[in-house]
């Protein structure tokens, strides 16, 4: 029995800055942005719009779109690491939005959870909810990653910002992509990037501007969890490539097999931070798997990195990224870092590249590369189904990317410091954070939101 993705959905934030003006004003070449990190766009969430927003649209898209009777749905596992709320889950939030809109008990016996492992989570609500469909083939599930990927004004991960959600049915016998059962996994407890709680100083935090009022109240030093991460970028980078090269391997050693692994995969999935990490990424992986190209015995430790990075320069090496990384690529130029959501939208990004083209790839194999920091990577493998094409056709990817809406550098900042208090789009047909409450004791803190029609 097969078991995959039988639909997909996503909602990303539709505003957004070019690229070219934010490094303009941060004084750095447009060109290291660009043609260096493959970056076009940044999109940032409006005024109105949260994790739990972006996660609720995107379910709700996909329980339309594709006719969902949520009585069928057993699991709903969120894939977040933008949780707002140390004890209520997104997934709790989504239950009771969904139940305003489809009717009261729909969901009464759905089991929900959120799983947070850095941008990994989604995928392991993944794997979590295919083992529970193999064991339970007539019941169905869904996997919601969400996340607002905001890094602090004017560092390095400032460029690579982005947010939204991706939702996934999954069943048995699914429409667009069954996967193996073959997984493996690379882990290693490090500090590459991390959200951890910091005692923080009033006065620092009404400097940085980036709190929401009802911190006037508290004391002097206060302990907080700042959206923004602690991370060290390049180390960031070698936990990338040590856990997923060593995942790889597994995966290899798991499918016994001698073969030039990536030869069979006709596209390669992989998390993306920013749109080019994954070609950066896998020119190790490519040289070392290909017998031809190196092997550690021709040339000296000292000579390694030098000799990857010849053969990531290589025509022959660019042509590899032009067939079976690029078109995972597109979105993520245009939106960002979607955390989570990052792999699943690469892949919504790939099916729509081919939908749009017109070609025909049921029947070949999809290889992944997963990673969230911290740190984990699990590679796997899927094949695309006959009927992928027809439960792509309401998706309409590109042209919804289209029409995002560019916004002012100063727009940008001011929506960063959450000074700006009315939304830049007004919203339409979707979920908005409708306030926060901040008197009643046994509330405060407590998120209401309401669909806008
Ligand atoms: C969150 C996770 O997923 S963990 C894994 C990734 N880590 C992150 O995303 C953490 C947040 N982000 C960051 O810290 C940073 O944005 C990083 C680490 C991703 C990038 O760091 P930077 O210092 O900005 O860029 P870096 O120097 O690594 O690369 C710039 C690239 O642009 C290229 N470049 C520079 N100038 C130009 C130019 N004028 N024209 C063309 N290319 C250029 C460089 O050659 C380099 O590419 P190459 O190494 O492939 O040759």
């Amino acid at each position: 029995m097969k078991t995959g993705i039988d639909a997909i959905s996503f909602d990303v934030a539709n505003i957004h800055l070019p690229i070219k003006t934010l490094a303009i004003a941060r004084n750095i070449e447009p060109e290291k942005l660009e043609k260096g990190l493959g970056l076009l766009k940044m999109t940032f969430p409006d005024v109105h719009q949260d994790a739990v927003v972006f996660g609720a649209n995107a379910l709700t898209k996909l329980i339309i779109d594709n006719k969902i009777n949520l009585i069928e749905i057993s699991r709903i596992y969120v894939g977040t690491e933008s949780g707002i709320d140390s004890s209520k889950p997104i997934a709790s939030y989504l239950i009771n939005l969904m139940e305003q809109k489809f009717g009261e008990d729909a969901l009464a016996e759905c089991d929900v959870v959120d799983f947070t492992f850095a941008c990994i989570g989604g995928v392991d609500a993944l794997q979590n909810c295919l083992d529970f469909v193999k064991l339970n083939p007539a019941k169905k599930a869904i996997v919601v990653t969400t996340d607002f990927a905001k890094y602090d004004l004017n560092s390095g991960g400032e460029y690579t910002q982005g947010a939204g959600a991706v939702a996934m049915l999954i069943t048995s016998d699914p429409k667009i992509i069954a996967f193996d059962d073959n997984w493996a996994t690379s882990t290693k407890g490090v500090f590459d990037f991390f959200k951890p709680y910091r005692t923080i100083s009033k006065e620092a935090i009404t400097q940085n501007a980036n709190n929401d009022s009802w911190f006037d109240n508290l004391e002097a030093e206060i302990e907080i969890h700042k959206d923004q991460p602690v991370f060290d970028g390049q180390y960031s980078n070698q936990c990338y490539m040590d856990r997923t090269r060593n995942a790889y391997f597994s995966f290899k050693k798991l499918k016994n097999t001698a073969e030039t692994l990536y030869n069979t995969w006709n596209s390669i999935i992989m998390h993306l931070p920013y749109s080019f990490q994954g070609r950066r990424m896998l020119s190790e992986i490519y040289a070392l798997d290909s017998s031809e190209k190196i092997i550690a015995d021709d040339f000296a430790p000292a000579d390694y990195q030098n000799k990857i990075k010849e053969v990531g320069k290589s025509d022959e090496y660019r042509k590899f990224v032009t067939e079976k990384l690029q078109p995972a690529e597109l979105a993520s130029s245009l939106i960002g870092n979607l955390y989570t959501g990052s792999i699943f939208m690469g892949l919504l990004s790939t099916l729509a590249h081919f939908y749009d083209t017109k070609k025909e790839i049921s029947g070949t194999k999809f290889g992944f590369l997963a990673y969230g920091s911290g740190s984990k990577s699990k590679v796997f493998e899927g094949t695309i189904q006959p009927e992928w094409q027809s439960a792509l056709a309401k998706t309409k990817l590109f042209e919804n990317l289209e029409e995002s809406t560019e916004i002012e550098f100063e727009t940008y900042e001011s929506l960063h410091k959450k000074e700006l208090k009315q939304s830049v789009r007004a919203p339409k047909n979707e979920w908005v954070l409708d306030r926060i409450e901040k008197e009643i004791p046994t509330l405060v803190g407590a998120r209401y939101y309401k669909w806008v029609d």
